[in-house]
């Protein structure tokens, strides 16, 4: 089974609750988390399809690739299915215990050419080393906001000239009519995957306090605060959106572009 298709079905939030605990990513979560992710998040599969395709285009031989907020490593195992560049090494991070043993399952369970290194940390505190691409895929959201410029400074220092961070986000807009449209289609979109109004609204109230988002403007902002000389979104539905960051090739690094 791969770790981007359905497995358990979700029903974490099926049956009323007393009182709603913050969301966490622990073994209740960790052994839905497939079917969870693939009928909470539009575009999730193409999502992570793309995140393989990118590799091939940016990932260069003897680097290596961090997958920070890896989960159970389906963008991991996108790259090393579809990268075929020599020397690779990916370092796929999470600070779940739940999420990082399965994690480790799931990638021992395919053989290739690429070694994943799967690691229990915080991608705060998380010395990383020089690499050619970054995943951020619905990560930072579950970051606290005040370490986001520092997480994203530390990536663009690391990263090799030409290198190439995926940052994917739920993100929130300044425009209470367009917010509030976003929502709705949003969680008519969770109705039709079989959520129930119930555990749409349980689940909403258990995100509030730990999955604080911010805007598409926010976002841009921060990365090209940090560097980044191109900030393209090459995906969006609804309320959810993936952007490309690319650190300048080293020619184009001064000003020469
Ligand atoms: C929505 S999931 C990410 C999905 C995954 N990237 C994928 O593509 O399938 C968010 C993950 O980020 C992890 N996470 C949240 N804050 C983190 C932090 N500070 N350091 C490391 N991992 C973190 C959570 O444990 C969770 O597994
Ligand atoms: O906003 C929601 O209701 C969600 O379910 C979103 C979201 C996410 O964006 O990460 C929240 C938790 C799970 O990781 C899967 C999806």
């Amino acid at each position: 089974m791969k770790a981007n298709q359905p497995s358990q079905r979700d029903s974490v939030y099926a049956q009323p609750l007393k009182k709603v605990s913050d969301f966490a990513f622990d073994t209740k979560v960790a052994d839905v988390f497939p079917d969870m992710i693939s009928r909470s998040i539009p575009g999730y599969a193409t999502i992570i399809d793309t995140i393989g395709r990118l590799a091939t285009r940016y990932v260069r031989p003897n680097s290596r690739v961090y997958d920070l907020g890896c989960s159970l490593g389906a963008a991991s195992l996108a790259i090393k299915q579809h990268c075929q560049a020599e020397g690779v090494e990916i370092i796929a991070i999470d600070n779940s215990e739940a999420m990082v043993e399965r994690c480790q399952n799931y990638v021992n369970a395919y053989r290739g050419e690429i070694s994943v290194h799967v690691e229990c940390t915080d991608i705060a505190t998380l010395e990383m080393q020089p690499c050619s691409m970054v995943v951020l895929n619905f990560t930072l959201q579950f970051v606290p906001p005040e370490q986001r410029d520092s997480i994203i400074q530390k990536i663009f220092e690391q990263l090799q000239p030409g290198g190439l961070l995926v940052i994917s986000e739920k993100v929130k807009h300044h425009d209470n009519v367009a917010d509030e449209l976003l929502i709705d289609l949003y969680h008519e979109f969770k109705r039709n995957n079989g959520y129930s109004d119930l555990e749409i609204s349980q689940k909403r109230a258990a995100l509030e306090n730990v999955m604080r988002l911010n805007t598409p403007e926010e976002h841009i902002q921060r990365l090209t605060n940090a560097g980044f000389s191109t900030v393209q979104e090459w995906f969006r539905c609804f309320n959810f959106t993936s952007w490309l960051a690319l650190k300048a090739p080293e020619a184009t690094q001064h000003g020469e572009k």
